[in-house]
């Protein structure tokens, strides 16, 4: 199978603390933007770069279950939770790879992430090794332009990589202002998945 005509898995990489209605449409416009055969969602076990988080790993890995139940072409990817440490990306895509360096079964990965993050991308670990091994897309995000970074730019013209850019609504969705949303004892209705809402508040999760 050439490069080419591999098919795409688009992978995406979050602290998912909680997971919510924009990660879900990040997830969902990759699929469909990048015709790939399937976006895997990977919990983050321990983001090195982040204050302790406030969910357990199996806590958000349950919270991502739910959320793309029954969605043809999400899945779950337990990869990092279960290799513990420190989440860095490179060490998933290098395991992924099979650790030859090449995709495995020929599959092409993009990395998905929104603009924040691609803002943020040099100060990830080995991060010109990250563009060495997978393509890149990026959705907008309020508040921050979705541009790489001149060295980040330069990398993937190096590597002739594609910087997918994701077309969807910018939302003004997070995780943190959920968390503060249910610390304040406020709605967040709409902002996560029925299911989701019914976990957190069945494990008490985020409470002030
Ligand atoms: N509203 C959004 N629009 C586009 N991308 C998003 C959005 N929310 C999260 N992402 C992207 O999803 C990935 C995982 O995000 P993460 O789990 O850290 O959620 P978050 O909402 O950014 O969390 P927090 O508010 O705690 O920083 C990151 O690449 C992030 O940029
Ligand atoms: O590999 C790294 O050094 C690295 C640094 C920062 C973030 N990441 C990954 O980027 C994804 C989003 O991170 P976060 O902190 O926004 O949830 C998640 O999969 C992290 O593991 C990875």
């Amino acid at each position: 199978m050439s490069a080419s005509t591999a098919p795409r898995i688009g992978l995406l990489g979050g602290s998912f603390d909680p997971i919510h209605e924009a990660h879900l449409t990040l997830a969902r416009t990759a699929l469909a933007h990048l015709d790939a055969a399937s976006v895997q969602l990977i919990p983050a076990a321990a983001p090195w770069q982040r204050q302790p988080l406030a969910a357990t790993a199996e806590q958000r890995a349950d919270m991502v279950a739910l959320a793309i139940a029954g969605q043809p072409g999400l899945a779950l990817n337990r990869i990092e939770i279960d290799r513990g440490g420190p989440s860095y990306t490179i060490d998933t895509l290098r395991a992924l790879a099979g650790g030859t360096g090449t995709p495995a079964a020929g599959a092409r990965y993009v990395w998905i992430l929104g603009a924040d993050q691609l803002a943020n991308f040099c100060t990830w670990n080995e991060w010109q090794g990250i563009v060495a091994l997978a393509d890149l897309a990026v959705a907008g995000r309020p508040g921050t332009e979705p541009e790489p970074p001149a060295p980040l730019h330069a990398e993937l013209a190096r590597h002739g990589r594609t910087l997918h850019r994701l077309p969807m609504p910018e939302m003004a969705v997070s995780s943190s202002g959920i968390r503060r949303r249910l610390a304040r004892g406020e709605s967040v209705d709409g902002l996560v998945p029925p299911a989701v809402l019914r976990y957190i508040t069945q494990h008490r999760l985020y409470q002030a």
